[in-house]
């Protein structure tokens, strides 16, 4: 939000949101319900406070929702609270009547809590299109076929190309907008201020839509929440120390050479950096949360297991691996000759195609631990996409 709230030159966004929501068969409004984490008035609240071009925001609410909205708001910064009457119109009617008594304003921007994933695109348009309009609102296209019905048999079939699906925010010049719903005779509902403005003489500027941005009002569309592809990242690090007659594993594979990795399990240094990259990806900790050194249990463990754990706890968020790409870094053995096994291992053990799996390999030119061949380093990322509601 900007800082010229006071000014009659300001843009205003009002979020109705005192509905009773009946069609949507809850027990409590259902702007109230959460869906992606948040309430679902608390979204376009977020949307248009995080908005430099709206000045100031009302939010609409029923009588005796002040207790649900405080709760569904809170910590947000600025907003004004109004309380709505019976329809959505009345609703209107009292903030425009709240905006004229606090000073007025230039432009205002109407919109439905129901409709609760409003984009930056969709505000920016209509606050263009304002420039040098003094209405605009966002509509789609009908995909269906189209009829008139009287509730049980076919109508007539309409032309739909020239139907469109109505959406908000409607933007209006303020003062215009005010004396339209003057004008409008009080016993006929409008379902929408778009209306109510044409009525009066105006025209409508038509934007793009969103269908990101449409209303929840049956019990399905709580259920046809779009889902939201979440990308994750995590990384991991690990040091084993070479020591002489230990086993060598890396990456799940034996491999042929005078020292081996000495330390938790079966040491595989790359295993478990890739664990804990996997681990990191889900916030989950690390592998010693999970798989404690101190437990007898997982001494000489095959790390394969702690890589399939992992990948478990990703599937039972809902993710899927996208890609993981891991450098072990040592001076002895040469990776170059097993790397491919490896590759091939880790892509079977994640279930993932080869193309998914990297494995490289480095020296520290002879410097430090590795360069002493006194040790091996690994360290793995591990790109992942969780669907969230
Ligand atoms: N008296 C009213 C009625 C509706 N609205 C708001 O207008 C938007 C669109 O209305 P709708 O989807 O019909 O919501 P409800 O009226 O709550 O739903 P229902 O008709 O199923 O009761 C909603 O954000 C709703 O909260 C409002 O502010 N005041
Ligand atoms: C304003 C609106 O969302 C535009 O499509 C719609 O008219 C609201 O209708 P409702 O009956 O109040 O849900």
């Amino acid at each position: 939000m900007s800082d010229s709230s006071n000014s009659a030159n300001a843009t205003h966004a009002v979020v109705l949101a005192a509905g009773s929501g009946s069609r949507s068969g809850l027990s409590r409004p259902k702007q109230f319900e959460r869906v992606r984490g948040k309430p679902i008035v608390r979204h376009s609240v977020d949307s248009f406070l995080s908005h430099a071009g709206i000045d100031k925001l009302w939010v609409v609410i029923g009588a005796g929702q002040e207790e649900l909205a405080n709760e569904a708001l809170s910590g947000c910064s600025a907003y004004y609270l109004v309380i709505g009457g019976d329809t959505r119109q009345q609703s209107v009617r009292n903030t425009l009547n709240a905006i004229a008594q606090s000073g007025g304003a230039q432009s205002i921007l109407i919109h439905d809590a129901a409709r609760p994933f409003l984009s930056r695109n969709i505000i920016d348009s209509l606050l263009a299109v304002l420039k040098t309009e003094a209405g605009a609102m966002p509509v789609l296209p009908a995909v269906d076929t189209m009829i008139s019905t009287d509730g049980q048999r076919l109508g007539q079939t309409l032309d739909r190309e020239k139907l469109r699906r109505v959406q908000t925010p409607q933007a209006f010049d303020f003062e215009k907008l005010l004396a339209a719903h003057d004008i409008w005779p009080e016993d006929i509902t409008a379902t929408d201020d778009a209306q109510i403005f044409q009525a009066a003489g105006h025209d409508i500027h038509l934007i793009e839509g969103d269908e990101n941005l449409a209303k929840y009002t049956f019990p399905s569309d709580f259920e046809r929440t779009p889902m939201q592809t979440q990308i994750r990242t995590g990384m991991g690090f690990d040091v084993h120390q070479l020591v002489a007659g230990e086993e060598l594993w890396l990456g799940g594979m034996k491999i042929d050479h005078v020292k081996g990795l000495s330390g938790h399990s079966d040491a595989d240094v790359l295993l478990h950096a890739l664990t804990d990259a996997l681990l990191g990806a889900i916030g989950a900790g690390d592998i010693g949360d999970h798989f404690p050194p101190t437990d007898a249990k997982w001494q000489g463990a095959a790390s394969e297991q702690f890589v399939k754990y992992a990948t478990e706890l990703i599937a039972g968020k809902g993710g899927t691996i996208n890609n993981v790409d891991m450098t072990l870094i040592c001076e002895a053995p040469k990776i170059k000759p097993h790397r491919e096994a490896i590759r091939a291992n880790i892509a079977t053990v994640l279930d993932i195609a080869l193309d998914q799996v990297s494995v490289k390999a480095t020296t520290t030119e002879r410097l430090g631990f590795a360069g002493r061949e006194e040790g091996i380093a690994a360290q793995a990322i591990a790109t992942i996409s969780l669907e969230k509601i």
